[in-house]
């Protein structure tokens, strides 16, 4: 049985569950369940707090797991990214009052309330700034009002919770992070277990970003209108019964859809059609 860890709670929990019922796995029916067994796919999920994820497998209990970069980062755990998931996109990000703080260097001797004290400790170490760390376990926004800290590293995707406390950001991004699957750092890469459930979670990526489009264009106009639908290796053409007609069939970026087809109207294709995608495997 493959053991893959899950989040538990918090931003990264719905999607990661959601993604792997997409992928055909069976998922958790309440909150509280610790363990769900998919016998069909052979696969064992444990739910687990997302900042304990990366500990438990680098220790090589469990096979694989769900968690944000950030994360990962943050627990110094000897593990490593395999597939980034696209979702919990974020950065990680020093803010403080507006004018308060300018760069790195200003926070010499200031404290930092934060979540992440690896990312911070590690990011201020390398740059040979000694300042001192304060964990909080959340809402870090409101520890600049209360006194507790000057400055926060918190993460920032909207930028509303910063709006929100009155705060600016200062200093280049700490770090960008997203979703991830991760296995320890040396464990067999080529395992066929593996590679099937990140196959599958592929093709759930895949079928998110790309929708099916299918169009009868006249052939003289064919190739310019390939050119805006080259597919991912080449478009499917078909005769029509209509001589001098073909169908095309073609995956295309689902965020450029409409504009592609406007293009191929404009060209004289007709019958534009988009289909979404429920899986594949490429
Ligand atoms: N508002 C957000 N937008 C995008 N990603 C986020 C957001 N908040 C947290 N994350 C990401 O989610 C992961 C943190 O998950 P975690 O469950 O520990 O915290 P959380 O989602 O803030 O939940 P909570 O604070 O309620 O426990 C990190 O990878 C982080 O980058
Ligand atoms: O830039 P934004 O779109 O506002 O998102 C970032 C906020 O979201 C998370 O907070 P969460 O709601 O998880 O509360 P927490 O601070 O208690 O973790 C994070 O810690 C930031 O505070
Ligand atoms: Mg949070």
């Amino acid at each position: 049985m493959l053991r893959i860890a899950v989040p538990n709670k918090g931003s990264l929990s719905g999607p990661a569950s959601a993604m792997l019922h997409e992928a055909g796995y069976r998922q958790r029916k309440e909150s509280k369940e610790l363990v769900t067994v998919d016998p069909d796919n052979e696969v064992e999920f444990f739910y687990l707090r997302p900042k304990d994820i990366a500990i438990y497998v680098s220790s090589g209990k469990l096979d694989i797991g769900i968690t944000g970069e950030d994360l990962l980062i943050d627990s110094g755990a000897q593990a490593e990214v395999i597939l980034p998931l696209g979702f919990a996109r974020s950065t990680f990000r020093f803010a403080s009052r507006p004018g308060a703080v300018k760069d790195l260097a200003d926070l010499a001797g200031r404290t930092i309330a934060t979540s992440y004290e690896g990312i911070v400790a590690k990011h201020l170490a390398e740059r040979g700034v000694e300042a001192s760390v304060v964990h909080l376990d959340g809402a870090v926004e409101t520890a600049i009002e209360l006194g507790v800290a000057d400055a926060i590293a918190d993460v920032v995707e909207t930028g509303t919770s910063l709006r929100n406390a009155g705060l600016e950001v200062f200093g280049e991004p700490i770090m960008r992070s997203e979703a991830c699957v991760i296995r320890a750092k040396g464990n067999d890469a080529e395992d066929p277990k593996v590679q099937q459930f990140l196959r599958r979670l592929q093709g759930v990526l895949v079928a998110r970003t790309y929708v099916m489009m299918d169009y009868d264009c006249r052939a003289e106009h064919l190739e310019k209108a390939v050119a805006l639908t080259p597919g991912l290796e080449s478009p499917t053409v078909s005769p029509l019964h209509n001589e001098g007609w073909v169908a095309v069939r073609a995956m295309v970026p689902a965020k450029d859809a409409q504009r592609i087809m406007d293009d191929l109207y404009e060209l004289g294709a007709r019958a534009i059609l988009t289909t979404a995608i429920h899986a594949c495997r490429l």
